[in-house]
């Protein structure tokens, strides 16, 4: 698969805090693929580098084959970004802010309207952006982000602290722009939204990558430790290894009709990352 992201040997400091550390990554063309890494691991950081807002210390990245150090207009032209700080003007309405993005970008008018349906805000088309909600400035920021048909989106948390709606909208927004070929890289501290979106994930710890994979592999890789847990119908939760040294048990449970309802837990995202680094992801 041809690769439209890679970061090789990256590290970054900032005066003696050295917040990256050799830093490999490869992102293949139309994927989503997600970085999921605690607060203060250094998400933001590479996701500036890679848009060419800082530049790494050492090492090279390159995002659509162009070094990040380098990048131009044209290259811009080709990515999308939804980043912390929104940069929209809170007295202008939705058509007005998007419509000076087009301006400046050469992007034909007509798609305003067509990509504020998309991201549900057509309703909202005259509405200043000072009265709407945190959820729709949010997905303004993603009407904006993808009005020009990027090659390649940056995301950087795009579903923090919005309500589950929104989220939902989002991702599946997110999904459609991957069916139509471009190539997304989010950050999120939500593992939920990795296991859902993401075809790899890299999960980062202290500016150090210390797994990569498919969501659902990694959790395969982590799951030596299966559990059962039975709820009986005096309300006790007993807890078991899932294996043939549990079947006795188990079976007994059942022929006193004792079970109210019996579950296998399997580890997810979070418990992965508590195995590699005994910290929690948020
Ligand atoms: N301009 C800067 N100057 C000094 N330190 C910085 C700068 N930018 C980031 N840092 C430090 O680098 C580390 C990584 O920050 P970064 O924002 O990349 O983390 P993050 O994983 O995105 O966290 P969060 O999920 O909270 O956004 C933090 O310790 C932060 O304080």
């Amino acid at each position: 698969m041809e690769a439209i992201i890679t970061l090789n040997n990256i590290e970054k400091s900032f005066g003696e805090k050295q917040v990256l550390k050799k830093l490999n990554l490869s992102v293949s063309k139309g994927e989503i693929f997600g970085l999921l890494g605690p607060s203060g691991a250094g998400k933001t950081t590479i996701i500036k580098i890679l848009t060419g807002q800082i530049k790494p210390t050492s090492g090279e990245a390159t995002i659509l084959g162009t070094n990040t150090r380098y990048i131009n207009d044209k290259v811009y032209a080709k990515i999308g970004m939804v980043l912390d700080n929104s940069g929209l003007y809170s007295r202008l309405s939705c058509y007005d802010n998007l419509l000076m993005f087009s301006s400046i970008y050469g992007i034909d008018k007509k798609k305003i309207k067509e990509v504020l349906k998309k991201v549900e805000l057509s309703e909202a088309i005259r509405k200043p952006v000072s009265k709407l909600s945190k959820g729709m400035v949010q997905r303004l920021v993603l009407a904006r982000a993808i009005m020009h048909k990027p090659e390649l989106l940056f995301l950087d948390e795009p579903t923090s602290g919005i309500d589950p709606a929104t989220c939902l909208k989002i991702h599946q927004l997110l999904l459609e722009l991957k069916e139509s070929g471009t190539t997304i890289f989010l950050t999120t501290h939500n593992m939920e939204e990795a296991s859902k979106l993401c075809d790899h994930i890299a999960l980062l710890n202290e500016g150090e990558v210390v797994e990569y994979g498919e969501p659902d592999a990694l959790c395969r890789k982590y799951n030596e430790d299966k559990k059962i847990t039975i709820l009986l119908k005096n309300g006790q939760l007993v807890t078991l290894q899932n294996g043939a040294a549990s079947s006795k048990q188990i079976y007994e449970y059942f022929a006193s009709e004792e079970v109210e309802s019996i579950h296998s837990s399997e580890p997810n995202l979070e418990t992965v990352f508590i195995a590699l680094t005994g910290k929690e992801l948020s």
